[in-house]
Order: structure tokens, then C-alpha cells, then sequence
């Protein structure tokens, strides 16, 4: 965690809180109460037990029920406050996560893509889960370590002041021992969070990684990283135990009533013998004065508690203060005219001190034209694909989609004149059906099976157990890589927007896949602007327009045949790609 983030952590843990803030400090104060109705029955009780001394026949009714009342109303309040806290912390919690999620919605996707599914959850519900326990368990735990001591020491001066100097005296040795002994103590609870990640990274890296683990290096050097970040975690584990341990022991050895008490039998006899103090205020001092140790035991835990839970709490403020993407007043908002695209001189980085991935790249797809763009691998193929939907901004230049900058209109009216279809195909846990008319819950039946028709992916989703209405996803059918891209691009065919942004699937192994791919996307492609990463040069001869990619910078253009014959970037990729095909071919006659 950085230095900034540390010191400043005292104050974000209560600023993260602000939303429920009112109910929180309700929620102390009851607590707050409790601690002093406990503290006040204990000092009845002494009443009590001075009455009884003074009039052994005499049964001190009053006292006696006013002990009583306060020990109930003690229970009630901290049972009230801990009620108070956790609707608090179930609040924040769907706050936090509704804001969150609101959030994770208008940030540049590319940061949800570069962040990561895994961590990203970890946050929504790991770390939006230990704020939770932290508000519900701790805040009236604070208000009471903080309260009892304080009461019982304002209490202890009324009874008698050369006591409470006393009792408190040993408990500052005791706090000044404690502390001492809990040096560094934050700095290795940070090295011990920190390892506990560094495990839980490594583990979610071991089992993602199984299937190519497992084919490739037979597990030995993922595993190895793993096994390294279990030994450093026990290292730290073991040492932090230790000092933990030993920390926690001796605050718990002095910070126990024994040497108040034995203090206070003392001093209390010795004032007795010099006829300096009555029996009944000895009395009531020894039955107030053993609990304030006990009382700041807590104080000790929750230490270890706010350690945590800022970690959690500075992730959650790293993921909002993610800025969001620029987004026009709905006045001022304007609409697409047509189904053209353009870039003009556009730069782009991934991060502002990063190298240039776009320089200067204006082009132009006029609407219902087909548009391929190619180049060797890192060109900038994807990167231009993904800057159309926004995943980011550019860093310069414009992009125009129906001659409207992307950054001009409101990001509905975008995705409604946009389709994308990606390689990373992604259904949800629901029915074929409803993972085809996503976006279009008015769709009927009979449009959702003209579209999966036409995107060749009917006859299977007909032989699935419950047909259109099989769950896919998770617990769902599993379907082949080339029947998810069908689903996919059924739901495109169902959209039936103007433009449409392709990444051409990397070769299906099986071959009839493949031709129903083709013919899928075929059908998708029928009127529609298209814009396509294209990885097999054979799909797209046709294309009115080629843009060849070099290190970013647009290095040809033109139609397949002018290409070849300017023996530029796309001949070289062209011949490649032919001579690739006759070694195919002649392995295949071998
Ligand atoms: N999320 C990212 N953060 C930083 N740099 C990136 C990111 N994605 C891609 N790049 C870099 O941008 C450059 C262009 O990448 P891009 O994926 O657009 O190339 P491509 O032409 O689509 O390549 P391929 O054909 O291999 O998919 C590469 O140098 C790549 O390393």
C-alpha cells in the first residue's frame, strides 16, 4: 500500500462509511450507553452490598432493582446497537455494490478487460464483504472500548481520586509494555495481507491455467511459482504469529484485572489503616475498577481489524476513482446520420506514458461496404476494432460513426447503431433463447429461430435437450467454441444494427463448423457496414477495401488485387499466407 494511502487511511475508513454514517454513530451511541448502564449497575451493586454491610437484616430493594434494571437495559442497548450496525453495514454493502456496478459501467471498458474478471469480483464481493463485517462486528465494539474506560476512570475519581490515579497507572505501564511489545506490528500485518494475496493470485493463476499447465509444462513452473508463494507466506505467517502471539499474550497477561485489583487491594488496605477511606468506597472502587482493564482489551483487536479492512477499503476507492468515460448532456447529445465510420488522424497509448499503438490513422468505411483490416500480429488491428465501441478514447484525432464523434453521442445510441462480435465469446447462465435476444427482451420466439436460422445454429440448438430453452453457461450444456460464435452471432442478426464490428474467429478445427461459420457470418454481414479483423487473407479477396496495418501506422490500402500487384506489406503477408496453404496441402498428401 503506498505511504500516501497509509496515512490518510484513518480518514477513508469513516469517509467510505459517510452513506450510513447516521445510523453508524446511532449504533455507538447505544453502544456507548450499554457500557455505561453495565457500568452504573456495577456501581449500584456496590450500593447494594455497602446497604446490606450497614443493615445485615435489611433486604436494599431499591439498589437491588435498580441493578437489575440496569443490567437488562445494558443487554437491551448493546443488543439494539449491534441491530443498528449490521442493517448499517447491510446497507453500505448494497450501496457499495450498487455504486460499484453503476460505476464498472461507465468507466472505458478496456479497464474492465485489462483489470480482470477475477479481481474485479474479488472487490465487488471480498472487499465490499469485510467492510461489511467490519461496520456490523467493530463499530459499537469501538464505541464501548473507548467509552468503559473513560466512565469507569470519571467514576473511579468521584469514589476516590488516589485510586483512580492508581488503577490507571497501571493500566498506561501495561499500555506503554503493549505497545512497545507491538512495534512494527502494522508493517507485518500489511507484509501478512499482502503474502495471503500474492497466494490467492497464484492459486487463481495455477487453476486458470490448468489446461495449458498441464499440456505444456507439465505444471512444474506455474506450480513452483505457487509452491514459492506458499513458503513466503508461511515465512510470513510464522513470523507474524510469533510476534502476534507474543504481543497478544502479554496484553492479555497485563491488561487483566489481577494487578489492578492487587494494586488496589493495596493501596485501598493501607488508606483503610490510616483511617484515609471507608470500607464501602474501597468496595465499590475494586468492583468498578478490575473491569477497566478489561475493557481495552478490545481496542487491541480492532487494530488489527482497521489494518484489514483499509486494505480492502483502498481497493474499493482505487476501482472508483477510475474515471469514468466522458459522456455528452442529453441535450446536447447528437445522432448518427447513416451507417458510415470514419477515423481521422487518430493517435492512441493504452496509458499516457506508454508507446503510441495508432499514430495517425484516418480512414474511411463508407455505409454497406465491407472493410478488412489486416497486418502482422501487433499491428493495431484489434486495438482499432475496440476504439469504435469505446473501450477507450483516443489519444488524438476523432472517430466519426454516421459522421457523429463517438465521444458526442450517448453510449445507448452508440451500442444501438454498433454490433460487435468478438472472438472471447461470452454467454450467459440463462436459456439459448434468452442468450440470443439479449438486449431485445421484446423479441418473439419465431425472430429469435429466424436469426439463429440464419446464423446456422437452428438445427443444433434443436437437438439440445430442452432445444431453446436449454441453459448454456454455467451448469449449463457445454457447447463447442464454434457453436457459442453461432449464438453470438444469431443475437448480432436479432440486433440488426447498421454497423458491424467483426473479429474474425481464429480457425475451428472441424471443418463443417468452419463452412457454417462462413455462411453465418455471411448472412450477419448481408447490408451491414462491416468492419472485420481479419487473420485468414482467404475470406477476404472480396472486401471493397483492405487496410494494411504496420506498427500502428496505416501502411496500404486498396482492394486484394491492386495490393498484391504493389509488392508492398500485404503482398509479403499474402505470399506467406499462400505458401502456408500449399505446405497444408502438401501435408496432407503426404
Ligand atoms: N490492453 C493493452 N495494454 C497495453 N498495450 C496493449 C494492450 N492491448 C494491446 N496492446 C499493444 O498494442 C499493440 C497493438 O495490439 P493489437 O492487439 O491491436 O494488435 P493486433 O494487430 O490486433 O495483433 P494480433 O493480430 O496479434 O491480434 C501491440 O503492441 C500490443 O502489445
Amino acid at each position: 500500500m503506498p505511504d500516501k494511502q497509509r496515512a490518510g487511511s484513518g480518514a477513508s475508513v469513516w469517509t467510505i462509511m459517510r452513506p450510513v454514517q447516521g445510523q453508524i454513530r446511532f449504533a455507538m451511541v447505544l453502544a456507548g450507553l450499554a457500557a455505561a448502564c453495565a457500568l452504573g449497575a456495577l456501581s449500584v451493586l456496590a450500593w447494594t452490598v455497602h446497604a446490606l454491610l450497614a443493615e445485615p437484616g435489611q433486604w436494599p430493594w431499591l439498589p437491588l432493582g435498580l441493578v437489575v434494571v440496569l443490567t437488562v437495559l445494558a443487554f437491551v442497548l448493546r443488543l439494539s446497537a449491534f441491530n443498528q450496525s449490521h442493517y448499517a453495514a447491510f446497507r453500505l454493502e448494497t450501496l457499495l455494490r450498487t455504486d460499484l456496478a453503476r460505476h464498472l459501467a461507465r468507466v472505458p471498458l478496456g479497464f474492465v478487460q485489462q483489470t480482470g474478471s477475477g479481481a474485479l469480483t474479488k472487490v465487488v464481493m471480498d472487499d465490499v464483504k469485510a467492510l461489511h463485517v467490519f461496520v456490523a462486528d467493530s463499530t459499537p465494539l469501538y464505541a464501548r472500548a473507548y467509552v468503559s474506560p473513560v466512565l469507569t476512570f470519571v467514576l473511579l475519581w468521584w469514589l476516590d481520586w488516589r485510586l483512580a490515579l492508581a488503577a490507571t497507572a497501571v493500566l498506561a505501564v501495561g499500555m506503554a509494555v503493549v505497545s512497545l511489545a507491538m512495534r512494527g506490528s502494522g508493517e507485518m500485518m500489511q507484509r501478512y495481507h499482502a503474502a495471503g494475496e500474492h497466494v490467492s493470485k497464484a492459486v487463481v493463476e495455477y487453476v486458470q491455467a490448468m489446461p495449458v499447465v498441464r499440456t505444456f509444462d507439465i505444471g512444474t513452473t506455474t506450480f513452483q511459482r505457487y509452491q514459492r508463494a506458499l513458503d513466503e507466506f508461511m515465512e510470513v505467517v510464522l513470523q507474524w504469529y510469533r510476534m502476534a502471539g507474543f504481543s497478544s499474550r502479554l496484553s492479555m497477561a497485563i491488561l487483566n484485572p489481577l494487578p489492578t485489583l492487587a494494586v488496589l487491594v493495596w493501596l485501598g488496605g493501607w488508606l483503610i489503616s490510616r483511617d484515609a477511606l471507608d470500607a464501602a468506597t474501597w468496595l465499590a472502587v475494586l468492583l468498578v475498577g478490575t473491569g477497566m482493564a478489561e475493557s481495552l482489551l478490545p481496542l487491541m483487536s480492532l487494530k488489527h481489524l482497521v489494518t484489514k479492512t483499509q486494505m480492502s477499503i483502498h481497493r474499493i476507492q482505487e476501482v472508483m476513482a477510475e474515471p469514468e468515460l466522458p459522456v455528452p448532456q442529453e441535450q446536447q447529445a447528437r445522432t448518427p446520420v447513416d451507417g458510415s465510420v470514419c477515423f481521422d488522424q487518430v493517435d492512441f497509448r493504452y496509458t499516457s506514458d506508454g508507446p503510441l499503438v495508432l499514430q495517425n490513422a484516418s480512414f474511411k468505411v463508407p455505409q454497406g461496404s465491407v472493410t478488412a483490416l489486416v497486418g502482422p500480429s501487433g499491428a493495431g488491428k484489434t486495438t482499432v476494432a475496440r476504439l469504435i465501441p469505446r473501450f477507450w478514447d483516443v489519444s488524438a484525432g476523432s472517430i466519426k460513426v454516421g459522421g457523429v464523434d463517438v465521444r458526442e453521442m450517448l453510449p445507448d445510441v452508440l451500442m444501438q447503431h454498433v454490433a460487435f462480435v468478438f472472438q472471447d465469446t461470452f454467454l450467459f447462465a440463462d436459456t439459448v433463447a434468452n442468450n440470443i435476444r439479449l438486449g431485445i427482451e421484446g423479441a418473439t420466439m419465431n425472430e429469435v429461430m429466424a436469426a439463429a436460422s440464419a446464423a446456422q445454429a437452428h438445427d443444433f440448438i434443436e437437438r439440445l435437450p430442452q432445444g431453446y430453452d436449454t441453459p448454456v453457461g454455467e451448469r449449463g450444456v457445454f457447447l463447442s467454441g464454434g457453436q457459442r460464435q453461432r449464438i453470438t452471432i444469431a443475437r448480432a442478426i436479432l440486433q440488426n444494427r447498421p454497423i458491424l464490428v467483426l473479429d474474425e474467429a481464429t480457425a475451428f478445427a472441424d471443418p463443417e463448423n468452419e463452412a457454417a461459420l462462413v455462411a453465418a457470418l455471411s448472412n450477419l454481414m448481408r447490408g451491414k457496414t462491416v468492419l472485420m479483423v481479419a487473420h485468414r487473407l482467404s475470406t477476404i479477396r472480396g472486401s471493397d477495401q483492405i487496410l494494411v496495418f504496420d506498427q500502428g501506422r496505416l501502411a496500404e490500402r486498396g482492394r486484394h488485387d491492386a495490393l498484391v500487384a504493389q509488392g508492398g506489406v500485404y503482398a509479403r503477408l499474402w505470399n506467406n499466407y499462400e505458401k502456408a496453404q500449399d505446405w497444408a496441402l502438401l501435408g496432407e498428401q503426404a
